[in-house]
């Protein structure tokens, strides 16, 4: 039981709380060998991640800025992504997982993508016990961002993760929701299932 719980405590601290250091490449070498655990139907691998550190974080700052500028319809931004650009400027480290499908496999595209959702959760997981803050975003999920991120047309942003060190720590882990109202027992063909767990 006691062996979960370094995992029971994660919870994920969004680009404001972050600071540096972020992970250096001896660590994230680590953390992309914990990435090729995955499970993977077919071992396609159907993903690529993008490491932004340095200052090339103001660059894609600047280029969210541009995409959050053009999406709205007389082109005038708001203070509130103005404020999420310069947190993004701030932020230590991002990384930046994106779909690499193989339509011609016999893997189901469905397949493919929850084995690359199950890579980005494998990232949230390593950062956590190695001590650092993540916290998954899909904002940069945009069509206008793709070519910016060197993506082609039919890649998709399967999460955009900040990372760095949590300033403050959460004293206590968050409450969660308890899974009994999630787990069933199968009671037969044609059975209505029941809950697994007492209340
Ligand atoms: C696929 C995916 C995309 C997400 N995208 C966003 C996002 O763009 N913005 C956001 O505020 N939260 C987003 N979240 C939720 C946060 O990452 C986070 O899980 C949530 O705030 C709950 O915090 P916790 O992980 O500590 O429970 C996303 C989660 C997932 C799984």
């Amino acid at each position: 039981m006691e062996s979960l719980a370094p995992l029971l405590s994660r919870r994920s601290y969004c680009r404001k709380k972050l600071i540096h250091p972020a992970p250096d490449d001896q660590e994230l070498q680590r953390l992309f060998e914990l990435v090729m655990t995955t499970p993977d139907h077919g071992n396609l691998k159907p993903w690529r991640f993008l490491i932004v550190k340095g200052d090339k974080m103001q660059v894609l700052a600047d280029a969210t800025l541009e995409m959050y500028r053009r999406q709205l319809p007389n082109g005038e931004l708001t203070e509130k992504a103005r404020r999420s650009c310069q947190e993004i400027a701030n932020t230590p480290m991002m990384i930046i997982a994106v779909t690499d499908l193989k339509p011609e496999h016999h893997v189901s595209l469905w397949d493919q993508w929850l084995c690359g959702g199950a890579a980005v959760q494998n990232i949230m997981t390593g950062l956590h016990l190695m001590g650092y803050g993540g916290f998954w975003y899909t904002f940069l999920a945009g069509d206008e961002l793709k070519p910016v991120l060197g993506m082609q047309p039919e890649d998709q942003v399967l999460g955009a993760i900040s990372v760095g060190t949590p300033k403050e720590r959460f004293v206590r882990p968050v409450e969660r929701q308890s899974p009994n109202q999630y787990c069933f027992e199968w009671q037969g063909l044609a059975e209505q299932p029941t809950p697994y767990f007492e209340d």
